[in-house]
């Protein structure tokens, strides 16, 4: 995956007064790579993540749309593809949205839940096979077999964002774009959660972007980071790299956060 100048903007009725959430950004993610992307709130990241997983309109209301630059996933290039071409794309792309387990299907099994974009792809698609990939992947993101069958108001918030990971993982993406995985769930069970994505990783060789807004999960995913402020890039590299030769306020500022935390605390 390639952006090269990219700028995205949201539909507006008043395009000339569109500040652009995010604003000429360039980043390779190489096959087989984890991306992390750190960034304040407001700072472009859910956008960014929204516009590499494919999920860009031509014009309805809510999604991102590509302004300026290219963007360029699997060799193809994004800007100005029809809707046939990209769906095409996104049934490559596993993407997690920003706080995915509170949006599941409530009255699907988590079972159904989790084969449900198998049957979106391919209506016909034969049910014992989908079932046992929904059987592998649910082992896989380590929850019992037996929770297939309950509903998801029945699990536990970490638990409905493993079943989450399990549905965008279902059609063996290629590049996995995972927003604030660890968002809203318990401290205790979040490193659970990056190390089961961490895992998974390793094990179906995909390329992911991960966005989070903490450091230490950076670290925890990957060698290289892209810092956003306000829309654009000011830091992309290997993090100690980063963090150690802060060109912009915004970077320095993380580096002296994490030199704080990092540091044995004293009496
Ligand atoms: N659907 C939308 N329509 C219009 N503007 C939007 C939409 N979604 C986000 N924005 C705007 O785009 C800018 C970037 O938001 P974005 O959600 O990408 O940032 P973020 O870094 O992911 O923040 P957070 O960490 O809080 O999720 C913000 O100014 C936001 O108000």
């Amino acid at each position: 995956m390639r952006a090269h100048d990219l700028s995205i903007r949201y539909p507006s009725r008043h395009p000339d007064s569109t500040v652009l959430p995010v604003n000429g950004v360039s980043f390779t993610v190489r096959e087989g790579e984890i991306l992390a992307i750190v960034g304040e709130t407001g700072s472009g990241k859910s956008t960014l993540a929204a516009t590499i997983a494919g999920h860009i309109g031509t014009g309805e209301s809510g999604y991102p749309i590509i302004h300026g630059g290219s963007l360029s996933v699997f060799g193809r290039e994004l800007r100005g593809a029809t809707r046939k071409a990209l769906d095409r794309t996104n049934f490559r792309i596993g993407y997690l949205p920003q706080d995915a387990g509170s949006f599941l299907a409530p009255r699907l099994t988590v079972g159904e839940n989790v084969a449900l974009p198998i049957f979106e792809r391919d209506r016909r698609f034969n049910q014992t096979e989908a079932g046992k990939a929904v059987a592998t992947l649910i082992d896989s993101v380590r929850l019992p077999l037996a929770m297939m069958n309950k509903y998801p108001h029945e699990l536990s918030r970490g638990q409905r964002q493993r079943v989450a990971i399990a549905r965008s993982l279902i059609l063996e993406p290629e590049i996995f774009v995972a927003d604030d995985p660890t968002s809203g769930i318990d401290v205790m069970v979040r490193d659970a959660i990056l190390d089961t994505i961490r895992e998974l990783q390793q094990q179906r060789s995909f390329s992911a972007v991960v966005v989070t807004p903490d450091l230490r999960e950076v670290r925890f995913l990957s060698k290289s980071v892209l810092v956003m402020h306000r829309g654009v890039i000011v830091g992309n590299g290997l993090i100690d790299d980063v963090l150690d030769r802060p060109d912009h306020p915004y970077v320095e500022g993380l580096a002296v956060a994490w030199d704080h935390e990092a540091a044995p605390t004293h009496g």
